[in-house]
């Protein structure tokens, strides 16, 4: 059974007077891959930013009967909401192994942290398994392929109890293999969190959305399964709109 894991309500960002998102309701649950796609500059960036307290915006963000709205980005954090940006931010000159075991370890001082240890705690270990980096524990992040990076990340956001991810553009400049065994992570993830992939790969979104919410100038379009949203005429508009507006561009600056 699914469970409400995050819920947003009303949700309205605004720039100088532009609104970037525009009244946004958005259910995520537990046990599902929720892709938010739309066109550039259709306010999902700036709605994950609002949700992980990056952005001041007004309307409703609940998580477990707790109103999230005017928290800090670390209580948000806290609160088990994890995410992650389109450049992994991994500390480079760390090992796979220490990356996750910081994230692991609010509470500890810096000098455990740095400290090598002879044993990882159980839950470090299993992560790196899940994420694939079993292998490359003493490996420092900074030498990690693109993909590795990314998985490193979001097996910090894992190691530290975040049960709400929301990651941008996680495959952006991943190749064929390293984007299938993305998505079978996010599956894997989702089945005890709630798992939002900002994305504009429609293949990736195709093979491995739950749900989708697309997003238009700021406000929900269409939400639904991806055959539903696919059969949308007001999505296929928008997507088959801007890429004709891109073909035109194309045009006057070739
Ligand atoms: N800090 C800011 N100040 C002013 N306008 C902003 C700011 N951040 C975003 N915007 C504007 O808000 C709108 C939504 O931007 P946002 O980055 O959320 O879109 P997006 O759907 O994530 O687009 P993309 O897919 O291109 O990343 C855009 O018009 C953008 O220019």
């Amino acid at each position: 059974m699914n469970q409400a894991a995050l819920t947003c309500t009303n949700i309205e960002v605004e720039f100088d007077g532009f609104k970037a998102v525009n009244g946004v309701d958005l259910t995520l649950d537990s046990g599902e891959v929720h892709f938010l796609i739309g066109p550039n500059g259709a306010g999902k960036t700036t709605l994950v930013d609002a949700i992980t307290g990056l952005t001041r915006y007004t309307g409703s963000v609940t998580k477990d009967g707790t109103e999230l709205r005017g928290k800090k980005v670390h209580h948000i954090a806290r609160k088990g909401i994890g995410r992650t940006f389109q450049t992994a931010t991994v500390f480079e000159h760390l090992t796979v192994a220490q990356n996750l075991d910081i994230a692991a370890g609010s509470g500890r001082s810096p000098w455990h942290l740095l400290r090598q240890r002879r044993h990882l705690p159980d839950q470090v270990v299993a992560v790196m398994e899940q994420i694939g980096l079993d292998g490359q524990a003493e490996t420092a992040a900074g030498v990690l392929a693109h993909g590795q990076k990314q998985w490193l990340e979001i097996g910090m956001l894992l190691v530290g109890d975040a049960d709400v991810l929301l990651l941008d553009e996680p495959i952006a400049g991943m190749g064929h293999e390293e984007r299938d065994r993305t998505g079978r992570l996010l599956h894997d993830i989702a089945a005890t969190r709630a798992v939002a992939v900002v994305e504009h790969d429609m293949d990736f979104m195709r093979a491995f959305a739950s749900r989708v919410t697309v997003l238009h100038a700021g406000a929900v379009l269409a939400a639904g399964t991806v055959d539903e949203v696919s059969g949308d005429p007001r999505v296929q508009a928008v997507y088959l709109g801007s890429v004709q507006e891109q073909e035109v561009a194309d045009a006057a600056t070739a």
